[in-house]
């Protein structure tokens, strides 16, 4: 069966009219509202990449932070929503900034666990770059702490994934930590 008509089965189980005005497009549109937010299962690593790493012998941190995610907790299928940041030590060669900002997008239109999409992206990063030493941190938001369940509107989790020398060296992880800082 396809999506669109398992969301219409579901209004209906809901107890909606799906013949009413207002619903008529409503399990296409959700169909495809899903399967964008998801698309991230069909997509690969190697084809995000796009063969834009390139060489440099710049082998300090480089850092692209604040990149908006929003993905859907695998429990319950609601979004969490809020900022990645993403950093390197380069070992000769560099990745085009926006694949860093593609990979997030890669993982997080899955269903995900805020802890392993910062594992993934941390590994991805590394893949794509060469680089033993690869920081990753989420902050975000949680609309099943929010909206239901605990309800909880004020916090955030705060996720970190620190590979190579971000997690031996203190002073490289404190480097990274203090340049996400909001100022
Ligand atoms: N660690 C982690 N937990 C998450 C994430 N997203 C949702 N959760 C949690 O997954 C847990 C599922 O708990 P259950 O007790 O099985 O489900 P529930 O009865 O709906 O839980 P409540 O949200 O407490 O009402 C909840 O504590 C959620 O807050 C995530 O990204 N990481
Ligand atoms: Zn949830």
């Amino acid at each position: 069966m396809d999506n669109s008509k398992l969301y219409s089965e579901l209004l209906t189980n809901l107890g909606e009219d799906v013949n009413r005005d207002g619903l008529q497009k409503t399990p296409d549109r959700a169909a495809k509202a899903m399967e964008f937010l998801t698309k991230g299962y069909d997509q690969d690593l190697d084809d995000v990449i796009n063969g834009a790493v390139f060489d440099s012998d710049n082998d300090q941190m480089v850092i692209v932070k604040d990149i908006e995610m929003y993905s859907l907790c695998e429990h319950h299928l609601l979004p969490f929503v809020g900022k990645v940041h993403v950093a390197y030590l380069p070992e000769g060669k560099v990745i085009g900034l926006s694949k860093v900002a593609r990979i997030t997008d890669m993982y997080a239109r899955r269903l995900q666990i805020q802890e392993n999409m910062t594992k993934q992206i941390a590994e991805a990063i590394k893949y794509a770059t060469g680089s033993s030493s690869v920081g990753v941190v989420i902050e975000a938001q949680h609309f099943c702490m929010m909206m239901r369940g605990v309800e909880k509107q004020g916090s955030s989790t705060i996720s970190s994934m620190m590979l190579g020398t971000f997690r031996e060296n203190a002073k490289t992880r404190e480097e990274f930590l203090n340049l996400i800082k909001k100022f």
